[in-house]
């Protein structure tokens, strides 16, 4: 039999569920997502860092665990729930469940909750802390405190490459550096497609150092926390825009660049994550089928005037994408190199190229 365990939210609520995976006490923000496959993907991606994640979809873990699927090393949030989990997953890449996955990655697990209502609540309240723990005190006031000053801390720090690593294109074209803040894998796979060499440099990396690879573009990754944070990257990217290097940014790049730029950030109700969340061309009025994942957007008021907004968000109408006039930049807050999500924008990684090949 499984033990039970709570999950006790910054607004006093508790729900009561059961253990699989890890088993300890954690606090974190809990934040949902809507997609109903690609958890490996989810549970790989190291935007989620210090985030405990609930699946809105009720089953999940049906075609395994498979590492050729992995988007980091290892799992960085800080705890998984979901309604229901698979015991007996089917599928020929399968290479063991998710329980044995989470318990292997040190990673807390609950389930048999009513993740509907939990969603619920964080859709009308917004994202908020919580902590899993596996014994209830009859006295919450000190863990209510705890929960309520919990911020996670060092993001990118924490998730960043620790050295330099390249990736070797099947017949290099191009040379790309990509700043490494928490990077997916298929951010350097969709490169590699394209021809690029992409030689990933840890988040410390100063925009001279960067240059000194001589860079055909520059790429951005995605990563976790709150981007306003990392004002040392902030400064390093205004200095390196300078060189006006082609460059492509996405999600924490996205909004790192708009920062560097004199735009501002804040913070979602309850954030963007999932597989299929709309995306307007603003100058075709088209609309994709974007994966996301992000709680943070750049304030549409705030975009300097030598850039503009060219996606926004079809339900929330908040930012999705800018292009800069003034150099050969532009960025997203959705995922082009989707996994898990659909492939609609991957034709972004081909404006990038165009935009080197540009620039040559
Ligand atoms: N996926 C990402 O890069 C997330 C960016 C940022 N941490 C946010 O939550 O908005």
């Amino acid at each position: 039999m499984e033990k039970s365990i709570y999950l006790i939210l910054e607004n006093g609520t508790v729900f009561c569920g059961k253990s699989f995976g890890a088993s300890h006490d954690v606090t974190g923000e809990v934040v949902f997502t809507t997609s109903m496959t690609g958890y490996v993907e989810t549970l790989t991606d190291p935007s989620y860092y210090g985030q405990i994640v609930i699946q809105t979809f009720p089953m999940i873990g049906n075609y395994g665990v498979m590492a050729s699927d992995f988007e980091g090393d290892v799992p960085k949030l800080s705890a998984y729930i979901v309604r229901e989990w698979c015991h007996d997953p089917s599928n020929f890449r399968c290479e063991g469940d998710l329980d044995a996955f989470l318990k292997a990655s040190n990673v807390v697990g609950m389930y048999g909750i009513d993740t509907r209502a939990l969603t619920k609540i964080i859709r009308d309240c917004g994202a908020m802390n919580a902590r899993i723990t596996t014994t209830l005190p009859e006295d919450l006031t000190q863990i209510n405190r705890e929960i309520h000053e919990y911020r996670v801390k060092d993001a990118v720090k924490s998730v960043t490459c620790k050295e330099v690593r390249v990736y070797k294109a099947e017949q290099e074209k191009y040379n790309v550096v990509l700043w490494d803040f928490g990077a997916k894998r298929n951010i350097i796979r969709s490169l590699q497609e394209k021809g690029c060499t992409v030689t990933c440099v840890p988040a410390s990396t100063t925009a001279e150092e960067i240059m000194a690879y001589h860079p055909d573009g520059i790429m951005l990754s995605n990563g976790p926390g709150d981007p306003a944070e990392n004002t040392t990257i902030i400064a390093e990217l205004k200095k390196l825009c300078e060189y006006r290097v082609p460059t492509f940014g996405i999600c924490l790049g996205h909004q790192l660049l708009a920062l560097s730029q004199g735009a501002k950030t804040t913070k979602l109700q309850y954030g963007h994550r999932g597989a299929n969340q709309p995306a307007r061309d603003m100058e075709t009025g088209k609309v994709y089928i974007t994966s996301q994942n992000h709680g943070y957007a750049v304030e549409t008021s705030t975009i300097p005037e030598f850039a503009k907004a060219c996606f926004i968000n079809a339900n929330d109408h908040t930012n999705e994408g800018i292009t800069y006039l003034n150099m050969p930049v532009f960025s997203v807050q959705f995922h082009p190199e989707a996994c898990g999500g659909p492939r609609d924008t991957m034709f972004l990684f081909d404006r990038f190229i165009a935009m080197i090949d540009q620039n040559r």
